[in-house]
C-alpha cells in the first residue's frame, strides 16, 4: 500500500503582452504570489508551469508515472481544474499539433503494456459526461437514458450500464474518444466560443494477468483522466437561459467538489469520518480519487490576467487544500470473476492456440470483435438485471400502497358502518322525541330534480360533483388538491373525524357518499343502500387492483427466469422462450381486459351514486310536500272533529292509548296508525309538547 499526497500542478494560460505587464502574479518554479508587497498572499506547490510551457511537460511531471502505475494495478485519476477559458480542454485534449494529457496516456499505456511481456492484458475504455447533474454515455448517446450509480463489493463504485469497449490499439482509443466528443455539450459563452458545460470522464479499465504462473489473480484498475467544466460567473459570460442553467449546474458540482477537498485536507477524523461525496454525481464517481485507493493529480489552470485574479485566486485555494489530502493506493488484485479477463481467459486462449494463417491480421480483429461483442452483451444483461431489480422494488412498493389501501377502505367501511347505525340511532331518538315524524316514499323520480336539490341546499355545482362524484384511487383521495382547499366548516367535520385512519381520505369518502346537508333530512333506507352499494364497488375495485399488481408480479419473475443468469439479449429469449413471450402476452390481456371491466364498473358506480342522490333528493321534497298537506288535512279534521263532538268515545281513547303509546316507542308498528295518528295529531295540534299529549291523554284515561 502506498501512502500518497495529491500531486498539484499550476499551469498558466498564455496572455497578452498588456494583460502580462498589468499582471497582479508573480511566478516561480513551484510557487506564485501576488506582487504588491503588502500583500502576504503566497501559495507553493508542486509545480508551477508558465505560459509558455507545452503539455507533454505537465503531463510528464506526475501524469506519466500514474499511467505507469496504473498498468502495474493501482487506480489513477488526474484532472483538470480552473475556471472557465483557463485552458482546461486545451491541457486534457489538446490538438493534433499539441496533443492533450488524454492522447499522450493512451499512448503510454498502449506501449507499456507492449513491452511488459510477462502479463497479458485487456484494455477497455469508457467515456461519460456529466450534464446538469445527469450522467450521459458518451459512446452509446442513441440509448437516450441517465445512467445511475451503483456500489457493490466486488466492484465498488460503477455507473451501471455504462458501455465499454474493449480496444487494441491508441488509434482505436483516439476514434472511439472523437466520436463521444461530437456529442459532448460544448456551447459559446461571452469568454469562451468552445466551452465544456459538461465534466467529461474518460476512462481506461486496465486488466492484466501473468501469462505463465497459475496465479488465477487478476489486477484490474482504473485511470480517470477528467475535463472539468470550468467555474464561471454569470456576470462575465454573459450566460442566460440554458447556459445559466448549465452554469449553476457546473458550479454546484464544483462547490461540493471544493467541499470534499475541503474537507479530507481537515482530515476525516475531524468530520466525524463524514464527507460528503453523495452531494454529487462529480463527486460520487470520483470518490476513489479523493482521499481513497488511487494515485491523484490535479493540473490547476489559471491566468494570470488582472481581470480575472478573484477566480485565479479561489482557484489557487482550492489547489493548495488539495495539496494536504492522502490517498492509499494499493494493487488492485481479484480472484473472483468479476475480472472480464478471468472470464475470458480461456477464450482467448481457444483463439490464441488456433493455427495462425496468413489472414493472422483478420483473425485478431475478428477475436476483437467477438470480444467486444461478448462484452457489450454482458452489459447490456447487466443493464437490463438492474432494470428489473429496481422494477421489482418499485412493483414492492406499489404493493405496500395497496395493501395500506385497502387497510384504509376496510377501517372505512366498518366506520361508514358504524356511522349509519348512530344515524339510525340519531333518527329513533328524534323519533321518540317527537320533534319530527320521518317517513320515506319511493317510486320513479324524476332526473331533473338533482338541479333544484343542490341549489336548494345551498352547495355548489362543483361541490355536489366532488361530493357524489366518480370514485378516486385512493392515492388520488388522500393527495387530492382539492381536499387541501376544504372549507372551515369542512375542516370541522375532519376534526369530527379525527379518529380515523386516514382523516383526508374519511372526508372525502364520506362527502361523496353523503353529503351532509342532504344527510340530515335523508331517511336512513336509502342512504344504507348507496353506502352498501358504494362499499362493493370499493371492494370490486381493490379486487381487480389486487388482480392486476399479481398479473404484473408474475410477468416480472417470467422476466427474471427469461432472462436468466445465461447473459443473452432479448432478441435471443424471444426465439428460445416462446413459451414464455406467450404466457406474458396473455397475461397482458387479462390485465386489459380487467382495466376495461375496471373503467365500466366505475362507470356504474357513478350512475348509481347519480341516482340515489337524486331519488334522495325527490325524497326530500316528497316528504317536505306530504308533511305540509298532511298537516292541513289534519287540521281539518281537528276542526271537524271540534265541531261535532268534544269528548272521545272510548274506543277512540283506546285507540289514541295505543297510539300514544306506539308514538313513544316505535312508528313503524303494524297497527292502524293512519286512525291513531289523526286522533295523536288532533292532540298534538292543541299542545305541540308530547309530555303534554301525554297528560291530556291521563286526563281523558285517569283510570290509567
Ligand atoms: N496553454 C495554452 N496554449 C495555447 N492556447 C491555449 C492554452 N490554454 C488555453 N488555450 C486556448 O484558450 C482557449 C480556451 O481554452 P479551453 O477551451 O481549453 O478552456 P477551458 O478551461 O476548457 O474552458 P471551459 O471551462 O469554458 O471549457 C482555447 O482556444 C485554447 O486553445
Amino acid at each position: 500500500m502506498e501512502r500518497s499526497r495529491i500531486h498539484v500542478a499550476i499551469r498558466c494560460r498564455p496572455i497578452s503582452k498588456k494583460e502580462t505587464k498589468k499582471s497582479p502574479w508573480r511566478v516561480s518554479s513551484d510557487s506564485i504570489s501576488v506582487r504588491n508587497p503588502s500583500s502576504s498572499l503566497s501559495f507553493q506547490f508542486d509545480r508551477m508551469f508558465k505560459e509558455d510551457c507545452e503539455t507533454i511537460q505537465v503531463y510528464e511531471a506526475r501524469t506519466k508515472e500514474i499511467v505507469a502505475a496504473a498498468v502495474r494495478g493501482f487506480n489513477g485519476t488526474v484532472f483538470a481544474y480552473g475556471q472557465t477559458n483557463s485552458g482546461k480542454t486545451h491541457t486534457m485534449r489538446g490538438s493534433p499539433a499539441e496533443p492533450g494529457v488524454i492522447p499522450l496516456s493512451v499512448s503510454d499505456l498502449f506501449e507499456i503494456t507492449q513491452q511488459d511481456t510477462s502479463r497479458e492484458f485487456l484494455l477497455r475504455m469508457s467515456y461519460l459526461e456529466i450534464y446538469n447533474e445527469d450522467i450521459i454515455d458518451l459512446l452509446a448517446p442513441e440509448h437516450h437514458r441517465k445512467l445511475q450509480i451503483h456500489e457493490n463489493l466486488e466492484k465498488g463504485i460503477f455507473v451501471a450500464g455504462l458501455r465499454e469497449e474493449i480496444v487494441a490499439s491508441p488509434r482505436q482509443v483516439l476514434e472511439m474518444m472523437e466520436f463521444g466528443e461530437s456529442h459532448r455539450h460544448i456551447g459559446a459563452t461571452n469568454m469562451n466560443v468552445h466551452s465544456s458545460r459538461s465534466h467529461t470522464i474518460f476512462r481506461m479499465v486496465i486488466e492484466s494477468s501473468q501469462k505463465t504462473q497459475d496465479d488465477d489473480a487478476v489486477r484490474v484498475s482504473v485511470l480517470n483522466l477528467v475535463d472539468l467544466a470550468g467555474s464561471e460567473r454569470a456576470s462575465k459570460t454573459g450566460a442566460e437561459g440554458v447556459r445559466l442553467k448549465e452554469g449553476s449546474h457546473i458550479n454546484k458540482s464544483l462547490m461540493t467538489l471544493g467541499t470534499v477537498i475541503k474537507k479530507l485536507s481537515e482530515g476525516v477524523d475531524n468530520q466525524g469520518g463524514h464527507i460528503p461525496y453523495r452531494d454529487s454525481k462529480l463527486t460520487r464517481i470520483l470518490q476513489p480519487a479523493l482521499g481513497g485507493n488511487a494515485n491523484t493529480a490535479i493540473i490547476c489552470n489559471i491566468t494570470l490576467a488582472q481581470n480575472h485574479a478573484d477566480e485565479t485566486k479561489s482557484s489557487l485555494k482550492f489547489a493548495s487544500r488539495a495539496l494536504r489530502v492522502t490517498n492509499c493506493a494499493h494493487v488492485n488484485e481479484i480472484s473472483s470473476d468479476v475480472a472480464l479477463l478471468k472470464r475470458k481467459k480461456k477464450e482467448i486462449e481457444e483463439l490464441r492456440s488456433k493455427p495462425k494463417t496468413s489472414h493472422s491480421d483478420h483473425s485478431d480483429e475478428e477475436n476483437l470483435n467477438l470480444r467486444n461483442t461478448l462484452l457489450k452483451s454482458e452489459l447490456e444483461r447487466e443493464r437490463i438485471a438492474m432494470e428489473l431489480d429496481e422494477e421489482k422494488k418499485a412493483q414492492a412498493q406499489r404493493e405496500k400502497v395497496l395493501q395500506e389501501q385497502a387497510k384504509k377502505i376496510e377501517n372505512l367501511s366498518s366506520i361508514v358502518l358504524f356511522s349509519n347505525r348512530d344515524e339510525k340511532r340519531e333518527q329513533e331518538d328524534r323519533f321518540k322525541k317527537g320533534k319530527r315524524r320521518d317517513t320515506w316514499g319511493t317510486g320513479l323520480l324524476s332526473r331533473d330534480s338533482s338541479t333544484s336539490e343542490v341549489q336548494s341546499h345551498g352547495l355548489s355545482r362543483e361541490r355536489f360533483e366532488r361530493e357524489t362524484g366518480p370514485l378516486l384511487p385512493f392515492a388520488e383521495l388522500v393527495k387530492s388538491e382539492r381536499l387541501c382547499s376544504i372549507s372551515e366548516q369542512d375542516e370541522n367535520s375532519i376534526d369530527e373525524d379525527s379518529a380515523l385512519p386516514d382523516p383526508c381520505a374519511l372526508v372525502h369518502v364520506t362527502r361523496r357518499k353523503k353529503p351532509s346537508s342532504i344527510r340530515q333530512k335523508k331517511p336512513v333506507m336509502v342512504e344504507s343502500e348507496s353506502d352498501i352499494i358504494l362499499r362493493e364497488c370499493e371492494h370490486l375495485f381493490l379486487q381487480y387492483e389486487t388482480e392486476i399488481i399479481t398479473n404484473q408480479i408474475q410477468i416480472e419473475c417470467l422476466k427474471a427466469r427469461v432472462f436468466g443468469n445465461v447473459p443473452r439479449d432479448e432478441s435471443s429469449v424471444h426465439l428460445r422462450d416462446p413459451e414464455d413471450i406467450r404466457l406474458i402476452k396473455q397475461l397482458q390481456e387479462k390485465i386489459n381486459m380487467l382495466e376495461t371491466e375496471k373503467s365500466s364498473s366505475k362507470q356504474n358506480l357513478d350512475d348509481l351514486v347519480t341516482v340515489a342522490t337524486e331519488q334522495n333528493t325527490c325524497a326530500s321534497q316528497k316528504i317536505a310536500e306530504m308533511l305540509s298537506d298532511e298537516s292541513e288535512k289534519l287540521d281539518l279534521t281537528f276542526f271537524n272533529q271540534r265541531q261535532r263532538r268534544v269528548l272521545w268515545t272510548p274506543e277512540e281513547e283506546e285507540m289514541l292509548k295505543v297510539g300514544v303509546e306506539t308514538f313513544a316507542t316505535d312508528p313503524k308498528k303494524n297497527i292502524p296508525w293512519k286512525r291513531i295518528l289523526k286522533m295523536g295529531e288532533n292532540v298534538f295540534h292543541q299542545t305541540r309538547n308530547p309530555a303534554d299529549l301525554k297528560d291530556k291523554w291521563r286526563r281523558h284515561n285517569p283510570s290509567h
